[in-house]
């Protein structure tokens, strides 16, 4: 398997980019047994006393051995298991982000490792930021991007917020551990990357539009993350090694990308805010949480469809008089720029085939798949875009748009 960080130094150096002073982890491991490298890694690099932050649902054994290496290496360890909500999930919230940061000042720790899926890795890289500690990354489910990303996305009050974080220092992605996911997990994980379309659709369209920030580099390293899974859905949908190390490989160079440009655009979009909207409203009415890959593919779909309406009906333009300066700027570029972006949205695959690839991944396919019903997928997309006003993605300029028409009478 190529070196992820060669592949990316390779691909900075060919277009003359600089990488310097982005914290990139200082190793990467994504084979067999890596797991085992990391007492010997945090021995090496003087971090002594460890928080190795879990939650009940990771296998015991993992745990164990990994708390029995960091003995053996000289290192003291302590184990936290962060504890659900009322109705069972555990989430990465205010007292969860508060219990890792007891146990860490109560250790007088060095560092924090990870040892779960995205849930505990949101939860410890603001930890360990908040505390000034690096952390560790050990991922056991190739079920998001986020293992190498440095934002956290976290609930506060029950609003789902991005903060900024750190990345990992080191990432040790163990396939043995991997590949016994619940097959439901690789499955979100395959769907938090085709989410990628969309995100890497409004990217461009903000910037086209606004002049906002973009990156060649990142969006060129999680189109080719998205592409590599398009081509192994087969093997990552029955979870064979090289499916799952694929899938894993573009997951954590799609964090990368996220990590070289400082904030999420590359791989959040208007599908993930219809996912970030659901989540805070299931946390909301108090029901369990789906996997967010999950959502996010199904949410893909949903804003395809939605994007390729409007490449044909156009943007309800009359009202762009009452917007705010800045979006009735953005109305007027997207206006005069339509017959580029509709282009852009041309290239957007069918909703169809989108659902026929999370299908052939084993994972749900539809919002009805989910469990999400009709009337909360329509507020969704009228709503959505309010999870993260800064964003200006197609979905919200559609909105403002509708929001200001004059009322008929
Ligand atoms: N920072 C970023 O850039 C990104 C962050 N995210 C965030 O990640 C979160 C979702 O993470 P996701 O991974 O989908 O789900 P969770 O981390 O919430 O995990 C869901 C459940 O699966 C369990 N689990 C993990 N690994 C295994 C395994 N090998 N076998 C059995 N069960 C396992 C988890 O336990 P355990 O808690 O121990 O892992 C948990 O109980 C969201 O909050 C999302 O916003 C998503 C993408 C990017
Ligand atoms: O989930 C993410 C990327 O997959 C990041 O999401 P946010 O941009 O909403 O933080």
């Amino acid at each position: 398997m190529l070196d992820i960080m060669e592949a990316v130094r390779q691909a900075a150096a060919a277009r003359g980019r600089s990488l310097e002073g982005i914290p990139f982890p200082e190793v990467i491991r994504l084979e067999p047994g890596a797991v085992k490298e990391t007492a010997g890694y945090l021995a090496e690099t003087g971090l002594r006393s460890i928080v190795v932050v879990s939650d009940a649902v990771i296998g015991k054994a993992v745990r164990y051995e990994l708390t029995k290496d960091l003995i053996a290496n000289g290192s003291r360890a302590s184990l936290v298991e962060v504890l659900p909500n009322a109705v069972g999930d555990v989430v990465a919230d205010e007292a969860s982000i508060v219990q890792v940061l007891l146990e860490i000042q109560k250790l007088r720790a060095d560092a924090v490792v990870a040892l779960g899926a995205g849930t505990i890795h949101d939860i410890v890289r603001y930890a360990a930021f908040s505390s000034g500690l690096p952390f560790v990354s050990v991922p056991t489910a190739p079920s998001v991007d986020g293992f190498t990303s440095r934002g956290a996305p976290i609930l506060i009050r029950g609003h789902k917020h991005t903060v900024p974080a750190i990345g990992p220092s080191a990432i040790f992605a163990d396939t043995h551990i991997l590949k016994e996911a619940p097959a439901a997990m690789v499955a979100a994980g395959f769907g938090d990357m085709l989410g990628k379309y969309t995100s890497l659709f409004d990217w461009t369209f903000e910037h086209m539009v606004t002049g906002a920030p973009y990156d060649e580099l990142s969006a060129d390293m999680t189109m080719q993350a998205l592409a590599s899974c398009i081509d192994q859905v087969e093997a990552i949908g029955s979870r064979t090694e090289e499916g799952v190390s694929v899938l894993m490989q573009a997951l954590i160079q799609s964090g990368l990308a996220m990590l070289i440009f400082g904030q999420s655009h590359p791989a959040s979009g208007a599908e993930h805010h219809l996912s970030h909207y659901w989540e805070m409203e299931f946390l909301r009415t108090g029901r369990r949480q789906l996997l967010h890959g999950a959502k996010v593919g199904a949410a893909c779909a949903v804003i395809a469809r939605l994007y390729r309406e409007l490449a044909d009906s156009g943007l309800p333009y009359g009202s762009e008089g009452a917007l705010p300066e800045e979006l009735r700027h953005a109305a007027r570029q997207a206006e005069g720029r339509w017959p580029e972006i509709r282009q852009l949205i041309g290239a957007l695959p069918e909703p169809e085939r989108i659902q026929a690839w999370l299908t052939a991944a084993q994972g749900p396919a539809t919002t009805e798949e989910l469990g999400i019903g009709p009337e909360l997928v329509a507020r969704a997309l009228r709503e959505a875009d309010e999870v993260r006003p800064s964003r200006l993605t197609l979905l919200r300029l559609y909105n403002s748009l509708l929001r200001h028409q004059p009322l008929s009478s």
